[in-house]
């Protein structure tokens, strides 16, 4: 699915306005329609109070037109006009005539003015700006988004929470809704998935409004959000004439003393998802713990017993996922630098390894194009510098990704993918998932994908995908707190199973369970 900017979605208005035949107010209608059902469906007429916060735009006009169908279903309503501007919209004021003729009389609230009280058990209607909010609300906007967030009561945004800026951060976030529910015009927004801006839409909802297929299916974005929908197409099948070797040799290099538990999990996780050989390269102390866990996989010592000095050995492995555990030495720095010299293979790279490329930056000249990092938030810290929000922190990654030809992973609640200038958000994963080991697993997971011939990009985000995929499948079973790295490999198969799963079909009226 894809993330429009505010100006695709008003190109897309125009689009479907000129294509389509109708007058923007008739979208607006279609837009509050949505609205109205929605909460009809829910409500079922029920008398609870329903205060309606109206701004003079297009976002108070679909409040508007909310207001009048609510009334005429004989909602218990009241409707207020956040009046921040004389510059009322065209459709804001053909609403607000409509609403007149129904004989309700909207509050006009304005600077200096009082805020009634609202019930803990109410419902808040929030319209006072969509995504045309191009400046910070004035002191007393701000103030009456203070009072609503703090009044306890449901609130339902229309398209986005007011005061949350399409294209960049918020400035003062005692101005922005912090809204229970969201209900998005036609398709999701971006700010929904990053962490500082997604914390004030608990959750969301897209509503259909059907605007121009065709102006949407043709217009580039440059963001996505990858679904099963976006990464089913990127899925290898198994071969019937196919042996071990047609699924490739993957290599985990890692470990230290202490930590050759991250090599054993990225290791498990390459042979769960599909690996057809899996070897680790871990230091000495390693090899009875590796041998011991999983027979499956070949071990291949350092010289050291420790920590990794030197790396080399004399197998050609399809795919390398380096850095699990691996510390940061600078005999290990060296014996990395080396390694990059006469690299063949792709390269997956992550924690120590990272660091160590953070603390080394004349190493990054040596990866191989479309080598895959794959960073928290503190890694990527060090490998692209600070940043002062997620939009500057996606467009250093971004420079960065570029910069270097590599493909990163910004690893958090959703991760982003970012590669030749594009972000791929991904949908699945959960905060059980927040727990050690949980990284070196897709680590595994998407050094396992590029050893059977996907490709790395298509690794990268369909392993995204899977792992968070796993984690979601394995929480049904071990709940929040108890979700560990070896559970999310455990569930590694479902993942896969769930692929092709339909989506279930929603029971039918009065239909009996057999
Ligand atoms: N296809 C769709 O998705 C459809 C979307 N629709 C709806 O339209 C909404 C967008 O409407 P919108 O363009 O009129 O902008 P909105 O957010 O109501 O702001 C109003 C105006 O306020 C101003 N302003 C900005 N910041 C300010 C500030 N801090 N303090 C004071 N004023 C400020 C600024 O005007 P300015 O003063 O800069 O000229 C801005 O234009 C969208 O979210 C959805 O709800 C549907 O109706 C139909 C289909
Ligand atoms: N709140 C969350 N929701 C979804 N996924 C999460 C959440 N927190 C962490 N994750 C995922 O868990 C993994 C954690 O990686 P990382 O911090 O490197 O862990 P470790 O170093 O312990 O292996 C990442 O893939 C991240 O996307
Ligand atoms: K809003």
């Amino acid at each position: 699915m894809k993330f429009f900017n505010a100006g695709q979605i008003y190109a897309a208005d125009k689009s479907t306005i000129e294509k389509q035949g109708i007058s923007s107010n008739e979208l607006m209608e279609r837009a509050a329609v949505q609205i109205f059902n929605w909460l009809h469906l829910r409500m079922q007429g029920a008398q609870v109070k329903i205060h309606l916060f109206c701004g003079i735009g297009n976002n108070g006009g679909d409040g508007m037109a909310l207001a009048r169908h609510l009334k005429e279903h004989g909602y218990n309503i009241e409707v207020n006009v956040v009046n921040y501007s004389d510059k009322r919209s065209k459709d804001f004021l053909i609403n607000l005539d409509r609403l007149k003729d129904l004989k309700i009389w909207p509050n006009f609230l304005e600077r200096d003015c009082g805020f009634a009280e609202i019930g803990r058990d109410d419902i808040i209607v929030d319209a006072i700006f969509g995504i045309g909010l191009n400046r910070n609300p004035d002191p007393w906007v701000a103030k009456l988004i203070q009072h609503l967030n703090h009044s306890g009561a449901f609130i339902l945004a229309v398209d986005v929470p007011s005061g949350v800026f399409m294209d960049k951060a918020i400035e003062d976030t005692n101005a922005v809704i912090r809204a229970n529910h969201v209900l998005s015009f036609q398709a999701p927004k971006l700010i929904f998935f990053l962490p500082e801006t997604g914390v004030f839409s608990n959750q969301w909802e897209v509503l259909d409004i059907g605007l121009d297929p065709e102006y949407l299916a043709a217009t580039e974005t440059e963001y996505d959000l990858m679904g099963k929908n976006e990464v089913l197409p990127m899925y290898v099948p198994r071969e019937k004439f196919s042996h071990k070797g047609t699924y490739g040799h993957s290599m985990i290099i890692g470990g230290s003393y202490g930590k050759i538990g991250a090599v054993a999990l990225a290791a498990r996780a390459a042979l769960t998802v599909g690996s057809g050989l899996v070897t680790a390269y871990v230091p000495r102390c390693g090899y009875v713990p590796i041998q011991t866990l999983l027979p499956e996989v070949m071990v291949i010592t350092d010289k050291d017993e420790d920590c990794i000095k030197s790396i080399e050995f004399d197998i050609r492995p399809t795919v390398v996922g380096l850095g699990v555990g691996l510390g940061t030495s600078p005999e290990t720095a060296e014996a990395l630098s080396g390694f990059l010299d006469g690299i063949e293979s792709p390269l997956v790279i992550d924690a120590d390894g990272l660091n160590l490329l953070s603390k080394h930056k004349e190493l990054l000249k040596k990866l191989p194009p479309k080598t895959i990092l794959t960073p928290h938030p503190k890694e990527l810290e060090r490998l692209v510098g600070s940043w002062k929000d997620d939009f500057e922190k996606l467009k250093k990654t971004k420079a960065f990704s570029k910069k270097h030809d590599v493909i990163i992973v910004i690893k958090g609640a959703h991760s982003i993918t970012v590669y030749g200038g594009h972000g791929y958000v991904n949908t699945t994963g959960n905060p059980g998932m927040a727990t050690a080991g949980s990284g070196d697993t897709l680590t595994g997971i998407i050094t396992g994908l590029v050893a059977q011939g996907y490709a790395p990009l298509d690794a990268t985000i369909f392993g995204v995908y899977l792992h968070g995929r796993a984690g979601d499948i394995a929480l049904e079973q071990t709940g929040y707190q108890a979700l560990t790295a070896s559970k999310i490999i455990d569930a590694i198969g479902m993942a896969f199973i769930d692929l092709f799963k339909m989506p279930e079909v929603p029971e039918q009226e009065g239909q009996e369970e057999s």
